[in-house]
């Protein structure tokens, strides 16, 4: 898509037709300011159209042979592939990411088109004489229903086709809301699902700035039987109350606060390159992204001299100049980051590392790299979100390990350590769904993807993410023996 071509009248994508409406609203460039486009601003009135053309749509997506649902996920990663490009310049447009954290996500995005592909045609169901005899079991897994998807920000693509895709493999039709910040490539997304066949109605995109009125319309509405949500944990909270009133399946991909472990016997090398993409990936602005350094004491001064002289040499600015490192989304998560800083200088923390930056235009945030950073410290309990650093040190592993499973969220964590089965050890007595071991980065399509307690419930990726858009029925048939 052509981002010049977004207009109002690109706005909302119903039963494969764009609905042009008075009311937009603006697109910026976090890295310039500039607006790039106008969005028609979606309402209840286009939410209930949304479900009345999945509702239409559900029946003939359906009963599709499962081979014809992967050939369609098939043509949209071909597509996918052949559109990298102009996907990734999109993405850099709106959300601000740099030019090559762009095309990574292009990659990892179409990668759920191939993984749900694949596994659309894998049955499972089972047939079977029940323990006791006299009957057979037959189970099946069914699609849920029209689906409501809703996506955040900082991955406008991964974040749309991780649902999407084993939406559609499983046969559901969907709703699909993206965050304002980043309507246009889910727009784009929908756009390449219709050239790869996928039939009018399946998927239908409603952007808004009124979240609560478009999801709470869906989720009042008895068609629809699935939420899966990815954003903070506090509308998680706010989505669950709701979606409790119907009874409604939820899967929630929460927030993170990943520890980052280096153990002394750790390659420190190794560690700080891990660290770089832990933390710098996406500037920060991931939900695994790397939260605090936990680094022992006896290489943390090697481990914070290397990481800050890596930082160092991150070149800051917009995607088209090649920088490595983009701006943060917006102005208050310029101002929320710099209370962070000034909260645990205030609190005894020293600034060990900090970039100049010289652009006067755009959300940039200079990497920032913390030592001696105090428990009471904010940013040592909350989600940083940005390119801000903590570094502490620990010596009594029991003791750390404690300390970090007091906290409530617990979506991925990663462990440096030469001693591989001390570092699986550790891993599986944190609370949290996901660890990288000596890597810095665990998404991966094929693998189950989620946290336990306040980041979330429920799994995407791997089976798991086809298997929370169906459900189980199962038939007892009477079989005298
Ligand atoms: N676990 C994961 O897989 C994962 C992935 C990406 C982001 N996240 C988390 O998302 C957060 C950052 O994203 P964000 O700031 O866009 O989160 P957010 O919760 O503010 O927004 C996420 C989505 O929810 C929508 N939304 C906001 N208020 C709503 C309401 N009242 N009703 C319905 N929808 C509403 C937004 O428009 C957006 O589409 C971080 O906490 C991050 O960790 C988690
Ligand atoms: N980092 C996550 C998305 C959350 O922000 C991923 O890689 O899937």
């Amino acid at each position: 898509m052509n981002p010049a071509a977004v207009d109002p009248s690109y706005g909302i994508l119903i039963g494969g037709e764009h609905r042009c409406a008075t009311a937009s609203f603006e697109v910026e460039d976090p890295a310039t300011w500039e607006v790039v486009a106008h969005v028609t601003d979606g309402g209840a009135a286009d939410a209930l159209a949304a479900v009345d053309a999945a509702a239409e749509a559900a029946g003939s997506w359906r009963s599709c042979a499962p081979r014809d649902r992967a050939a369609v996920l098939h043509h949209a990663y071909a597509l996918m592939r052949d559109r990298a490009e102009s996907l990734a310049d999109l993405i850099a447009l709106e959300n601000g990411k740099s030019r090559a954290d762009a095309l990574a996500e292009v990659s990892y995005a179409g990668d759920f088109l191939r993984w749900y592909a694949e596994e659309a045609v894998r049955s499972s169901g089972s047939y079977g004489p029940s323990p006791g005899g006299g009957t057979r079991t037959i189970v099946t897994q069914l699609p849920i229903g029209v689906a409501a998807l809703v996506t955040p920000w900082n991955f406008p693509a991964a974040m749309v086709t991780r649902k999407v895709a084993p939406a559609l493999a499983a046969g559901c039709t969907a709703v699909l809301k993206p965050a304002a910040e980043t309507p246009l490539t889910a727009l784009a997304i929908a756009e390449l699902l219709a050239d790869a066949g996928l039939p009018a109605g399946v998927v239908n995109v409603v952007p808004t700035t009124d979240p609560g009125a478009v999801v709470g319309q869906w989720l009042g509405d008895r068609r629809v039987r699935k939420i899966s949500f990815t954003g903070s944990t506090a509308v998680g909270k706010v989505l669950l109350r709701q979606a409790a009133e119907r009874v409604v399946a939820s899967s929630m991909e929460l927030g993170g606060n990943a520890p980052f472990v280096v153990t002394e016997d750790a390659d420190v090398d190794a560690a700080v390159r891990g660290a770089l993409v832990a933390k710098f990936r996406n500037g920060g602005q991931a939900c695994t992204a790397a939260n605090g350094f936990f680094v022992h004491a006896a290489i943390a001064e090697r481990f914070t001299e290397q990481f800050c002289a890596a930082a160092a040499r991150l070149r800051i600015g917009p995607a088209a100049t090649g920088a490595d490192l983009g701006p943060v989304i917006s102005a208050r998560a310029v101002d929320r980051l710099d209370e962070l800083v000034e909260d645990a200088l205030a609190r005894g923390a020293r600034l060990r590392y900090r970039a100049d930056l010289s652009a006067d235009r755009g959300w940039f945030v200079p990497p920032t790299v913390l030592t001696h950073v105090d428990r009471t410290a904010t940013l040592y309990r909350e989600e940083i979100f940005g390119p801000v650093a903590p570094i502490v040190t620990w010596e009594d592993e029991a003791a750390l390990l404690e300390e970090l499973n007091q906290d409530d969220l617990g979506l991925a964590a990663y462990v440096y350590s030469g001693d591989l089965q001390r570092a699986v050890r550790f891993a599986e007595a944190l609370e949290v769904g996901m660890v990288g071991i000596n890597r810095g980065v665990v998404s991966d399509p094929s693998a189950p993807f989620g946290g336990v307690k306040e980041s979330g419930l429920g799994r995407e990726g791997a089976r798991a993410g086809i298997e929370a858009f169906q459900e189980s029925r199962y038939l007892s048939v009477d079989w005298p023996d």
